[in-house]
């Protein structure tokens, strides 16, 4: 298989492209052979605007079988342990639409985006693979890091996520829209809180996410016939 791997920054898959390093064959710049999988390393950029235009162009130039977008997030759960890892199994934009007097409303509630067009299921960019053992989550995709009682009770209130991150809804919605199957893991670095960055703990969410990475790239490889069917 051809796989995709992305993030917002190098870092965030930095143990990852260690890991290429020593336990696969570099066969060209930011491409890898491992578990018999070539793999395509693309350290995107942060936010949507980078994403959509890298990850965009990655898929057309190197088609790839499947896509993973790797990174760190926000979580709204405060019983969720700074750590974990999840699935995000549905995206939903959370700051793209007009302020009104006091309400905030987006572009579905505007009118201006109607729901069900493709390649949204209502509201939402939803992934339909969904076989891994990982605790699968809601998230919101933002452009604003989210440090604030009000726009934490806005977003809360409005989408019930379990995520927050800054990619990815851009990512499932070029992933749908290519018909590009993929898979979006986030470790949670931090809660969605009034912002203290010093209570974020981004070594642990990385070693964490790295180390999903690589089994998940493992499971996959021994169900490759099966994970499409
Ligand atoms: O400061 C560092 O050492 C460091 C190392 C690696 C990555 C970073 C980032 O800042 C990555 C930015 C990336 O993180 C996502 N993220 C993380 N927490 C949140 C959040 O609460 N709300 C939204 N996004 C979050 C986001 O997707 C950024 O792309 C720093």
């Amino acid at each position: 298989m051809k796989i995709l791997v992305t993030a917002a920054t190098a870092a965030e898959i930095g143990p990852f492209i260690a890991y290429l390093e020593e336990h696969g064959q570099q066969i060209a710049q930011h491409t890898y052979t491992l578990f018999k999988n070539e793999i395509h390393v693309l350290p995107a950029g942060i936010g949507m605007m980078h994403t959509a235009y890298h990850v965009g162009k990655a898929l057309l130039t190197v088609r790839p079988d499947l896509a993973i977008q790797a990174g760190i997030a926000g979580c709204f759960h405060h019983d969720w342990p700074l750590g974990e890892v999840v699935l995000i199994h549905e995206e939903v934009l959370g700051d793209l639409g007009v302020e009104e007097k006091d309400a905030y409303k987006d572009l579905f509630d505007t009118g201006l985006w109607k729901e069900n067009t493709p390649p949204f299921q209502g509201r939402s960019l939803f992934n339909p693979i969904d076989r891994t053992t990982l605790r699968r989550a809601k998230s919101v995709t933002i452009n604003t890091v989210t440090g604030t009682q009000p726009t934490i009770d806005k977003l809360a209130g409005k989408y019930a996520p379990d995520i927050e991150s800054m990619e990815g809804a851009a990512f499932h919605y070029i992933c749908l829209s290519e018909g590009v199957p993929f898979l979006q893991l986030r470790s949670i670095s931090n809660y969605v809180e009034i912002r203290d960055k010093s209570k974020w703990n981004i070594p642990l969410a990385i070693k964490n996410l790295n180390q999903a990475l690589i089994h998940t790239l493992k499971e996959l490889t021994d169900q490759k016939d099966e994970l499409w069917s």
